[in-house]
């Protein structure tokens, strides 16, 4: 065996085969030695996808060694399948002349991993939602992340929820010195749990009030990894192109750091709720206070309910006002897609932190900083609408491949707001069925869409007054009728937690009088097969109806990180 500072080489077997081994720089590689074999195929691993390297002949999963010899060793390492987004375990068997070869090998390529990966996570914090998606969040993280993590040395720390918030709580709450991580298993409810426990944790710590709409939130160094296990999984589908739990456990192990652009949501002068996929009013918050009625038919309720809402036809009046990003930097309609490492994202990051200093790590608040992200001119749009919605990000996933706004970028600092204007029911349709294919769902006379820092919705004067007194009474009618049915039946609800919360409407209802009933109406009031058309519709925010119909928004460009990479070009592979 050669070692000399940069190079380690040696003859190794692997099966009946002779093989080159080498560990130069950043990767580790083998060459077959035949003299007639002239191609002299390599494998080439990157030293930062190895996950583990262990002593004897050793199997996938159950780690137990089927052969303990003293001349092995088993490389574990990141494998791409197909087109190269979804990963899996590789593992190759090298046999060495000798023991002490075999020892040097292994000393030398973990002495390497913690040099070139030194951002790996050692401990994580991990909520499982036994209940998200098909209700497999508990099995998937059993027998397909733990053993990995094992695997990789990781050590977790597991809470498998009993009520909604649970997490959130959590990390708001608990002691979290040691834990380099996150990760939920679930959907992108169970994410936006976590999203807001590592803000409001971070914003607590800095002493940063989240309230205010003006104020430049301190960026969170806790990273959030994302288990898919949900209905939509839009934010692990948008942030490694694929929604594979193996994948998404390997991006985690390797330590993989992806910034994120958060939308936070502000009802006068109170944050509402932080999003990152989805703000959504008219047809998708429609959809979403629909399918809360039919949480028991699991990620069907999606499309259940968005085709009884599509029959609905409505739309909506509505004054939107929003304040442009720079239109140099680049623009929803141009085509491009933010793949990892991209140029328009990591260019935003000393526009969004001119005062960071690299050699700390350190981010100033600075006034002067948050304020020329809210400086230009307000635009305002005023309208009937069948939707409008908010996107940080491309949110794609599995039902829309390339997402609501596949141009957006995941940590440029802006969002993209979609306007589709009243139209025909063929019109809407071909809207919708757009984000199914690759054509242009922007190239509708009635679709607009504008890339921008700051968006604030309210409904046009006059227009909603006499509305609201309707809709509020029979609001009340719909609202005590349809929890006490819901209670009644528990068994078709999805979790006690629901029941729940219909009890504390149903009391809150009678104790509070109007400012509940606007409550109320957001999650119970929507009836798609109510004849009666309507003028308000609720806010869909990433999954969660929000409480209030006029509301701010504001980008806040790269506050959280994933243990993802963004989407990997696949003509590179
Ligand atoms: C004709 C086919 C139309 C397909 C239209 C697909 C549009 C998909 C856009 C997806 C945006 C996803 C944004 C992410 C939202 C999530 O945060 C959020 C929470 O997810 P979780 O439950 O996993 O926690 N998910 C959602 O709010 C779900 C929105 C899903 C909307 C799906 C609508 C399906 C519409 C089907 C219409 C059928 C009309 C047929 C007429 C003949
Ligand atoms: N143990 C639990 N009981 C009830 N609700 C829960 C529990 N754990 C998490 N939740 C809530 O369930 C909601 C949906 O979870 P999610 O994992 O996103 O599944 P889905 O994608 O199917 O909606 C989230 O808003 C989360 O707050
Ligand atoms: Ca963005």
């Amino acid at each position: 065996m050669e070692i000399d500072s940069v190079r380690v080489e040696s003859s190794v077997w692997i099966g009946n085969k002779r093989y080159k081994a080498l560990l130069s720089g950043w990767y580790f590689s083998w060459t077959e030695i035949d003299k007639r074999n002239r191609e002299r195929k390599t494998i080439s691993v990157p030293v930062s996808e190895v996950i583990g390297v262990k002593e004897g002949r050793v199997e996938i999963q159950t780690q137990k060694k089927v052969e303990d010899t003293d001349l092995d060793f088993t490389l574990f390492y990141v494998k791409r399948n197909g087109h190269g987004l979804s990963w899996s375990l590789g593992r190759t068997q090298f046999c060495c002349p000798s023991r002490g070869v075999r020892d040097q090998w292994t000393t030398q390529l973990r002495t390497a991993l913690k040099t070139h990966s030194p951002s790996r996570p050692h401990r994580l914090l991990v909520f499982i939602n036994p209940f998200g998606g098909k209700k497999r969040g508990k099995q998937i993280f059993h027998s397909l992340v733990a053993p990995l993590f094992e695997l990789a040395g990781i050590s977790s720390h597991v809470v498998v929820t009993e009520r909604a918030n649970q997490a959130r709580d959590y990390i708001l709450k608990k002691d979290l010195t040691g834990f380099n991580g996150v990760i939920c298993v679930g959907g992108d409810g169970m994410f936006s749990e976590l999203l807001h426990g590592v803000i409001g944790r971070t914003q607590q710590e800095a002493g940063v009030s989240e309230h205010d709409p003006t104020v430049m939130l301190q960026p969170c160094d806790l990273h959030i990894g994302v288990i898919p296990a949900g209905s939509t999984d839009c934010v692990c589908f948008a942030t490694m192109g694929i929604n594979d739990p193996v994948t998404s456990t390997l991006h985690i192990i390797i330590g993989d750091s992806q910034p994120l652009d958060v939308c936070s949501v502000h009802y006068q002068n109170t944050l509402v709720r932080y999003s990152v996929s989805m703000v959504g009013y008219g047809f998708y918050g429609d959809v979403l206070a629909e399918s809360e009625r039919h949480r028991w038919m699991g990620p069907l309720r999606y499309d259940y309910s968005g085709f009884m809402v599509y029959l609905c036809n409505r739309s909506y009046p509505g004054l939107v006002q929003y304040l442009p990003a720079d239109s140099h930097i680049s623009s929803p309609r141009d085509k491009t897609r933010c793949l990892s490492g991209c140029r328009v994202c990591s260019e935003s990051k000393e526009r969004l932190f001119p005062h960071f200093d690299s050699s700390s790590s350190l981010y100033s608040t600075n006034v002067s900083q948050c304020n020329s992200e809210l400086e230009g001119e307000w635009v305002t749009i005023e309208g009937r609408f069948k939707c409008v919605s908010l996107t940080c990000m491309s949110s794609s996933c599995p039902r829309s491949p390339e997402g609501l706004s596949p141009s957006a970028h995941l940590a440029d600092g802006t969002a993209d707001l979609i306007m589709v204007r009243e139209t025909n029911p063929l019109g809407f349709l071909t809207f919708l069925h757009r984000h199914t294919t690759k054509q242009d769902q922007f190239d509708l006379p009635f679709v607009e869409v504008h890339r921008v820092k700051a968006v604030r919705f309210s409904l046009p004067p006059g227009e909603a007054e006499e509305e609201e007194v309707e809709y509020e009474k029979e609001a009340d009618r719909e609202i005590q009728t349809s929890a006490e049915r819901e209670l009644e039946d528990p068994e078709k609800l999805f979790c006690g937690n629901i029941a729940g919360q219909s009890q504390q409407h149903l009391a809150g209802w009678k104790e509070r009088g109007s400012e509940t009933s606007r409550l109320k109406r957001q999650g119970f009031a929507c009836g798609p097969c109510c004849t009666k058309p309507r003028s308000v519709s609720v806010w869909n925010c990433d999954g969660e109806i929000l409480p209030h119909t006029e509301i701010s928004c504001r980008v806040h460009g790269q506050l959280v990180r994933l243990f993802a990479r963004g989407i990997e070009n696949s003509t590179m592979q």
